[in-house]
């Protein structure tokens, strides 16, 4: 029987990671071809392609890496002979990549991102494991028409929905609303339901100039202004609870709106959606009626990737308001 063939994009991060003794602290070492080398018997599952794209840690992640990163993907995936693409990635940034690439690509094939949490210094080296299990996920076609998929610690996620919940965990990579999509059991992806919301948004270009506001007690609208006085073209505020804010922050919220700086609000509540239930000052209510678009129940880091690319479509603020709020929202 013929193998399948699954290219496997390095970009660095733990997985790719040894302790330098000179620093006393771990970097990126590693070339894809001697992490490939740690995965025993990897060649009776399928045909590997490796593909050293960077080596970098997650913190150096940009979001021009991103959108080049997911074109070398979309290149792979036009390929025949592949039939499906793992990406090693830095776990502190993971999120990100994997949901700009969820959000762009459009492709039945599987798109798998994996990292590590323990680098290949330490016991218990968690990278060569987790890779086994991306490229079983990778060559399933049970994992078609899925959107890229998240695998660690033998648990499968949706980028869409997954986000790192630990700082040390191995099974860190969490989907806190909805559960994991699947589980890799001896050597065989089980999926135990869909995806909930998948979405594309067919831009070429992302805008740069969004930034991530954390909403705190008492905290005023100074930060919001700065942002806009910058140029910044978005804005995501992770409200607090349902989604209100304090009220000393309307001021420059509406300085922002007016200024048409878009500004989309999630929760800093790990779990749960945003919705405009209080009709205080600083309530969600009030806010929805200013121009604030809904973020549902992403994380703040999420819907800033999400925003960037919404506003690369160059499209009205009602096209984004859509985007945001067409399948999570009734009216
Ligand atoms: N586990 C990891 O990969 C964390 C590391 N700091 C990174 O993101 O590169």
């Amino acid at each position: 029987m013929q193998k399948s063939k699954v290219a496997v994009v390095f970009t660095g991060g733990t997985i790719s990671m040894t302790v330098d003794k000179r620093i006393g602290a771990a970097i990126p070492s590693l070339s894809g071809e001697q992490i490939l080398s740690l995965v025993t018997n990897i060649d009776r599952l399928a045909d590997i392609e490796s593909v050293n794209f960077s080596s970098i840690p997650g913190p150096h992640m940009t979001p021009e890496r991103m959108m080049d990163l997911c074109e070398v993907v979309e290149r792979l995936l036009q390929r025949q002979d592949i039939e499906g693409v793992v990406v090693t990635h830095g776990t502190d940034t993971l999120e990100e990549t994997a949901y700009l690439m969820d959000l762009k690509i459009n492709s039945e094939k599987p798109v798998v991102v994996v990292g590590a949490m323990r680098n290949s210094s330490e016991l218990g080296y968690d990278g060569p494991s987790n890779l086994a299990a991306a490229v079983c996920t990778a060559i399933s076609t049970e994992s078609q028409n899925k959107g890229v998929l998240v695998v660690m610690n033998n648990e499968v996620n949706a980028a869409s929905e997954v986000t790192k919940a630990s700082t040390l965990s191995l099974n860190t990579f969490q989907s806190l609303e909805f559960g994991p999509l699947g589980i890799v059991d001896n050597d065989e992806v089980i999926f135990h339901r869909e995806v909930v919301n998948r979405q594309t948004i067919p831009s070429e270009e992302l805008i740069k100039a969004v930034s991530l506001i954390k909403c705190t007690a008492g905290m005023d609208g100074s930060l919001i202004r700065f942002c806009v006085d910058r140029g910044d073209k978005g804005i995501v505020l992770e409200a607090l609870g349902r989604g209100n804010v304090p009220p000393e922050m309307l001021e420059d919220l509406e300085y922002a709106l007016k200024k048409d700086v878009v500004i989309v609000m999630v929760s800093r509540c790990p779990t749960g959606r945003v919705l405009g239930t209080y009709g205080y000052p600083g309530g969600g209510k009030e806010l929805k009626d200013m121009g604030v678009i809904l973020g549902g129940d992403l994380p703040g880091q999420k819907a800033r990737i999400k925003l960037m690319l919404a506003l690369g479509l160059r499209e009205s603020q009602q096209k984004i308001r859509d985007i945001f709020e067409s399948q999570q929202y009734k009216s």
